[in-house]
């Protein structure tokens, strides 16, 4: 790398706007979408589209909502064409939804263009020249009036080869390439005088486009050259302005967002950002920005999933895991703060209410996501993870003492591995310390008899054939009783909870104990059982050998 990079590169020029309105302004409302993904999207591919995947895509833009879709550039390839005709003549386009197509301003293309159009009840012409400096001197030769020139005739050939089918609803749409690096009044004047040509009426508004082609700047500069165009363009009334951007800065979310405040009325763009290098504005995201606005996005979104599985079948490209709303990861949370704010905003949220869970910007069954994936817990994690992963799955709501403990050891596992830990193992780490015989009072069966109203006397028998029998005002007390008389200690319950387990077919039950010692000392166990009392008998052996086994009482 350069060590003085002004050497070779140069800072976009600012732009003076000083009254600029856009800053104060908010977005209300959805744009006029057009999906540019059979065409921008397409011309960028290693392999573009064959006709079914142009097709299966189509389609799948025309559920989602798009009224407008760039579909080809019918003059480029044959592929393109047939697409086309096969559009109108098979009859794919419902009534209200029109279809756009590209071409450059070369007669010759043109021609071919309004041929692949014949018989279509409704189409937008897109057609565009480069207008910046540097592609004019670079790429076209050509001094500014005869970039303005080339724009004219272009418009003028449309308007003319239109007339020649005066069936088909003609709109016209003229893009100055590379808009955002034109001179601004050149942009200007080439714009109006294109538009002088199509001199536009409230029933055929054509389109001007003004495109990021390659995002050079802020977005802020970006959205102050659209203010200013909008407030200089003749017809304004009855022109829709259009945005193009590119993510070549990574910023063309927030410029086509920008652009709108300041009066853009319609965004350009593919799906979950593909296109030319770092790809078009990405509709997907700022669809669901207004979504999670309060705004309705005007597109369907309700399956992102299945919209993500036709792009990335059809574009051959894949979705990078962290990409907005979408990404494989984005709505799981690995870090305890995160799990913990989330468990707990989970727990509170109003199903009808507003929106509040933390760290979540959209509720992820909005897009058709469960909340399976939210919370994935690995060694950054804390004991809200791990619990609400056992709670999730397995229906068991830990106290927190014991979340507490079982955390740091689930920490240990994660640490050990370095992998993610997941919900069947952190059932298993559970089992292992606290439902897991420990030692010798393994229960095989036991007696109980009523001696009188609220007496009980129970007898338990040990896999061993040990027995042990206690008397007390109800069979768990009495079990405790006798556990007291095997182990030479005072025994308390402190804390007893049941549960049912959420999985498996018989629903077992889990009964959770804590008990104390004549040390104080506080210690669990938990017993599983399909009989809730035999789970009770469990849970206080296990917790009894956790007395014996001098295993580190339960966090305060
Ligand atoms: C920013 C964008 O995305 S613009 C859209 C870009 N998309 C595509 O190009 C995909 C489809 N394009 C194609 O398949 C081909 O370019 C075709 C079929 C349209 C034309 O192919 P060719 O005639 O072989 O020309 P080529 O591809 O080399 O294009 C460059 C020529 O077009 C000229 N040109 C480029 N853009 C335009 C334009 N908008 N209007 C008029 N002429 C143009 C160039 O100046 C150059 O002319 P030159 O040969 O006289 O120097
Ligand atoms: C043809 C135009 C709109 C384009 O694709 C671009 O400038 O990026």
């Amino acid at each position: 790398m350069l060590k003085n990079p002004s050497t070779k590169y140069q800072a976009f020029p600012a732009f003076n706007l000083p009254n600029r309105q856009w800053p104060s302004r908010t977005l209300t409302q959805a744009p006029i979408w057009c999906s540019s993904d059979l065409r921008d999207g397409n011309q960028s591919l290693i392999e573009p589209m064959n006709a079914q995947q142009k097709m299966r895509f189509f389609k799948m833009l025309v559920a989602m909502g798009f009224k407008e879709i760039e579909v080809a550039f019918p003059s480029a390839s044959q592929t393109d064409f047939d697409f086309v005709r096969e559009l109108i003549t098979g009859q794919h386009i419902p009534d209200d939804v029109t279809i756009q197509v590209l071409t450059q301003a070369r007669e010759d293309l043109i021609a071919r263009t309004f041929e692949s159009l014949r018989g279509a009840k409704r189409a937008i012409v897109h057609v565009y020249n480069a207008t910046a400096p540097h592609f004019r001197r670079i790429v076209f030769n050509h001094t500014p009036e005869q970039t303005m020139a080339l724009a004219v005739q272009a418009a003028t050939w449309l308007k003319d080869y239109a007339a020649q089918q005066p069936a088909t609803h003609w709109r016209f749409e003229y893009s100055p390439e590379v808009f955002s690096q034109t001179e601004f009044r050149f942009a200007r004047d080439i714009c109006n005088a294109v538009l002088d040509v199509w001199q536009p009426t409230p029933n055929a508004k054509p389109i001007i486009n003004l495109p990021a082609t390659i995002e050079g700047s802020t977005p802020n500069v970006y959205a102050d050259q659209i203010e200013w165009m909008s407030s200089q363009l003749k017809y304004r009334n009855n022109v829709v302005l259009s945005v193009h951007p590119h993510n070549d800065r990574g910023t063309a979310v927030a410029a086509a967002e920008l652009a709108q405040m300041a009066g853009a009325d319609r965004v350009e763009g593919c799906l979950f950002g593909n296109g030319e290098r770092t790809g078009n504005v990405d509709i997907i995201t700022l669809a669901l920005n207004l979504y999670t606005q309060g705004i309705d996005p005007q597109l369907d979104i309700g399956h992102i999933d299945e919209i993500a599985r036709v792009v990335t079948e059809c574009n051959q490209l894949p979705i990078h895991p962290r990409h907005p709303y979408v990404g494989e990861l984005v709505h799981t949370a690995f870090s305890g703060s995160h799990q913990d704010a989330i468990k707990k905003g989970m727990a509170v949220q109003n199903p009808n209410g507003i929106w509040e869970v933390p760290y979540l910007p959209i509720d992820p069954q909005d897009i058709g996501r469960s909340y399976d994936a939210v919370i994935r817990v690995n060694s950054q994690s804390g004991k809200g993870g791990m619990s609400y992963l056992l709670e999730r799955e397995y229906g068991v709501t830990l106290p927190r003492r014991w979340q507490m403990a079982l955390a740091k050891q689930v920490q240990a596992v994660s640490d050990e591995t370095g992998k993610e830990v997941s919900a069947q193992a952190i059932w298993q780490v559970f089992q292992a310390r606290y439902v897991e015989p420990q030692g010798p009072w393994q229960y095989a069966h036991h007696t109980d008899q009523r001696l009188a109203e609220g007496m009980h006397e129970v007898c338990l028998v040990f896999t061993n054939g040990q027995q042990a029998v206690g008397q007390g005002n109800g069979v768990l007390d009495a079990a405790v009783q006798a556990v007291a008389a095997l182990s030479g200690q005072t025994i308390q319950i402190t804390h007893y909870q049941e549960c049912s387990l959420r999985r498996g077919s018989d629903a077992p039950a889990l009964a959770l104990i804590e008990i104390q010692g004549h040390q104080g000392k506080t210690v669990a166990g938990a017993g599983i059982d399909t009989d809730i009392v035999i789970a009770s008998i469990r849970a206080l052996l296990q917790a009894s050998h956790q007395l014996l086994n001098e295993q580190p009482p339960l966090p305060a």
